[in-house]
């Protein structure tokens, strides 16, 4: 920064921290009631009426907001349920913060069974975010778009359009690569989305990589031809700082005058004629008022996995025997939030590091960041990656069953220096559901990820090479020094199942494994689906949802640059319906 950077400026940063992760450590979630909060409020009319109506201001609501309103007759109305961002919620390394903030809704799933074990009561969080620029406002940033094979998979279920020749113009067209070296087929310059090489790595992660190149693997740009094989990450920052997609695809356009952005404006029903099945707008609450807007076009839902589901069922569309179960009228019976679908993440495997990397300089970490745009600061804490394919795979080609995340610690004045290898299922079996508890629209939905519950143990047993694959990468003379935490897991280790047993490791994989936040399915793509490939709620017109939850088979990776590409091809395709 060419402005000088005083102590007062510093100061703010460092109270700016402090207060938000006191305020995360504090935060509690509480469950709301429209009939406690609103049952004397009168539903007011928006004095305007809109072509479209954009139902959550997340990732992809962002992208799509953006590119419609770029169409100067077309009246656009974004509504967030969500506040905005700050200075220090767009700082990196405060995505762990960010989670368990009131900048996420607080879910979490239900009891589980199946994994989970090591958590109070067996229930585990469930983490989307709640503010401008969404899940893409508080997530890892890394910018992963997944396997040819995925999409092209999504077209062999019958959604025409959606092969990895289709939508890779959509991934290139918002990106804005600032990356060390790349290929001009797979990557572009000068879009709205920046996608940075991280300004920070730890000696660490060198070793990583040097143990990847060590056991005959590559080191790949994993989003260009060929994804197996090792790399640090790409990131959706610029200049070392967090890029949301409301940052990057609106904030330069909040002069447009026919887009309207509404912040904490949670909406609570999509208004659907039950005649003429016709999307006719929304209601939403807005601090103490419930008001009706009404759209002429389309309403478009971007809530994301659990939210749009939840939506949708609240609305009249969904199964339509839990619909009948409790009171609400079902319009169109839909399979909505019947296959939900997320990664699962082991984090149970550490290993201790002792090379001497001391760190523990808060403030210099935040002078760097704000002089600099480098230092711990600006990246999320991961600092490798390796797409990987285990002895459990039974995929003849070069299919991902599993990704490795490094993470390292280094030594503070209360810990020795370590690492973890994280290991996260790319394609589980396992799937799960969101349902309605209740009516009440501001009641929180049910949500269950039943992680590891296929009856063939494919995920279980995947995982578990997965372990075993990182123990051989950490046996590497790369990693030479690096000595397994044999610390075991509470309730894992026994004399049947001594530490370091496959026994044990499945024990520790039902104890220490979590959702990675990668919701998506629940309003799946497809013939017998939810929404058509074009994205439109089936039997319903003037409805379509485009975020996360239509897609149809996970990625191979993290979905947020998916989730993008997907509101750039939605946006193309509304424009050209309405042309
Ligand atoms: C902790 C975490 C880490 C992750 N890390 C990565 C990563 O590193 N890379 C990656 O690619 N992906 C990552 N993901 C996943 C990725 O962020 C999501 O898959 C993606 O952002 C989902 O986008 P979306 O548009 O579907 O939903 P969201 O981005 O969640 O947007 C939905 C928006 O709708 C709003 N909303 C919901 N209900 C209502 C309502 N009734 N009325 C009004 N507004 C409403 C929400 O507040 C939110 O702003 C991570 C996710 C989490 C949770």
């Amino acid at each position: 920064s060419p402005f000088e950077i005083t102590d007062h400026y510093i100061q703010s940063y460092k109270d700016g921290i402090a207060e938000l992760k006191a305020s995360a450590a504090l935060h509690h979630p509480v469950e709301r009631s429209f009939a406690a909060e609103y049952a004397e409020a009168e539903v007011k009319s928006e004095p305007h009426e809109y072509d479209f109506i954009i139902v959550g201001g997340g990732t992809a609501g962002a992208v799509l907001a953006s590119r419609l309103s770029e169409v100067p007759e077309y009246k656009v109305l974004l509504l967030e349920a969500g506040g905005e961002e700050t200075k220090i919620t767009k700082i990196p390394g405060m995505h762990k913060v960010l989670g368990a903030s009131k900048h996420a809704w607080g879910y979490h799933t239900e009891p589980q069974e199946t994994w989970c074990l090591g958590h109070e009561n067996k229930i585990c969080p469930v983490v989307t975010g709640k503010i401008l620029g969404g899940s893409s406002a508080i997530n890892d940033m890394i910018y992963t778009r997944g396997n040819v094979r995925d999409f092209d998979l999504w077209a062999d279920l019958g959604n025409d359009g959606w092969c990895y020749d289709d939508v890779l113009p959509y991934f290139k067209k918002s990106e804005n690569a600032h990356l060390h070296e790349f290929d001009r087929k797979f990557h572009n310059q000068g879009g709205l989305l920046s996608v940075e090489d991280p300004h920070y790595l730890s000696n660490l992660s060198h070793a990583f990589l040097a143990a990847g190149k060590e056991l005959g693997k590559n080191i790949v740009d994993y989003n260009g031809k060929d994804q197996l094989g090792f790399s640090v990450p790409q990131l959706n920052t610029e200049n070392g700082e967090r890029t949301s997609t409301y940052n990057a695809f609106i904030k330069h356009f909040a002069t447009r005058k026919n887009l309207v952005v509404r912040p904490l404006s949670q909406v609570i029903e999509i208004l659907i004629s039950p005649h003429s099945k016709e999307a006719q707008g929304v209601k939403y609450v807005h601090e103490k008022e419930v008001i009706a807007a009404k759209a002429s076009k389309e309403v478009i839902l971007t809530t994301g996995a659990i939210n749009s589901a939840q939506l949708l069922m609240l609305s009249g569309v969904g199964p339509k025997e839990q619909l009948e179960s409790l009171g609400i009228e079902c319009i169109i019976d839909s399979p909505v939030g019947q296959y939900l679908k997320d990664h699962p993440t082991f984090k149970g495997l550490n290993y201790i590091y002792p090379i001497e990397e001391h760190h523990d300089d808060h403030e210099h970490d935040i002078i760097n960041y704000l002089r600099n745009g480098k230092g711990p600061l600006t990246v999320p804490g991961i600092e490798a990656l390796a797409f990987l394919k285990t002895e459990a795979s039974k995929d003849t080609a070069h299919y991902p069953d599993v990704y490795f995340t490094f993470v390292p610690h280094p030594k503070t004045a209360e810990h020795e220096a370590n690492f973890d290898v994280q290991i996260t299922l790319t394609h589980p079996k396992s799937t799960g559901y969101v349902a309605l508890k209740t009516k009440d629209p501001l009641n929180w939905p049910k949500i269950s990820l039943n992680h590891l519950s296929d009856a063939d143990e494919h995920d279980i047993t995947t995982m578990l090479a997965g372990i075993r694959l990182a123990q051989h990468l950490c046996d590497t003379a790369a990693l030479k020094g690096s000595k397994l935490n044999d610390q075991p897991i509470d309730g894992c280790a026994s004399e049947e199942h001594p530490f370091n047993s496959d026994g044990y490791w499945k024990c520790a994989i039902k104890h220490a494994t979590y959702s990675a936040g990668h919701y998506t399915g629940s309003c799946k793509m497809g013939k017998e689906a939810v929404v058509d490939n074009e994205l439109r709620v089936h039997n319903v017109h003037k409805l379509r949802v485009v975020d996360a939850s239509v897609i149809p088979v996970s990625i191979t990776g993290h979905p947020q640059a998916a989730t993008v590409m997907i509101a750039e091809k939605a946006a193309e395709l509304i424009k050209h319906s309405w042309k």
